[in-house]
């Protein structure tokens, strides 16, 4: 999934990722993640109401999103007039609680972001292929300080029976390749298969939505 393959669903607004409601999985357990208010950083976050719903409750948002497309209909149906200014190979958008940095996130550094306080995955992790994926989590690592608690989302299903994304992540890969990075917790593995037509139609066998607490180490 290479910058042109997003460039051209957003263009084309093939965005059947997008939720008009708020994640359930994120109401339900964002207060075993964070009780303090801080910047929450929400990576790879399209123009997710979820950072709606957390600005709601005080804290202050670091998105990352390569579509500026994305980035501009977030702000502008949040009836939102962000000022926007480079900031290296990006371009940082600003209004209200809400800082989205525009472009590649394998170019946002540490340095850029102030220290953030806890960070939310949502359809981040499984929109990226291996070895795409290894890297993201590794470079999502490399921008929270320690002891950063964070929220992850994945689906778990036969990959072979459907090609991603969204593909696959299951409580193994998160367990392995977190090693050294993450501390992580399942708090909860959901059946959703039959809430997702497009799997059922594929015949898919089985879709488990996986809700974990991350915690860098
Ligand atoms: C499956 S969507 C999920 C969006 C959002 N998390 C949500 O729940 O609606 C993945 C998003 O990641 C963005 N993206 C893909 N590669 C990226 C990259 N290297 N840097 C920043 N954003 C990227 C895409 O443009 C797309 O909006």
């Amino acid at each position: 999934m290479d910058a042109a393959f997003w460039h051209d669903k957003w263009d084309r607004q093939l965005i059947g990722f997008h939720q008009d409601d708020i994640n359930p999985f994120l109401k339900r357990h964002w207060p075993a993640i964070s009780h303090s208010l801080g910047r929450v950083l929400v990576p790879l976050c399209g123009k997710s109401l979820d950072m709606v719903w957390l600005a709601s409750l005080g804290d202050d948002i670091v998105g990352s999103e390569l579509s500026e497309a994305a980035v501009r209909s977030f702000f502008d149906e949040q009836q939102l007039e962000p000022v926007c200014e480079a900031g290296g190979e990006l371009t940082r958008f600003c209004d209200g609680p809400f800082e989205l940095w525009q472009g590649d996130l394998f170019a946002l550094t540490p340095q850029q972001l102030q220290p953030v306080t806890a960070f939310y995955d949502r359809a981040a992790l499984i929109a990226l292929p291996e070895p795409m994926r290894l890297r993201y989590w590794q470079h999502l690592a490399s921008l929270l300080p320690a002891g950063t608690p964070g929220l992850l989302i994945t689906l778990d299903y036969p990959q072979q029976q459907l090609s991603g994304p969204p593909f696959s992540v299951t409580e193994s890969w998160v367990r392995q390749h977190s090693e050294g990075l993450f501390e992580v917790e399942l708090l909860e593995r959901s059946d959703v298969l039959a809430d997702n037509p497009r799997f059922v139609k594929k015949q898919v066998a089985s879709l488990d939505e996986l809700v974990f607490k991350l915690t860098r180490l």
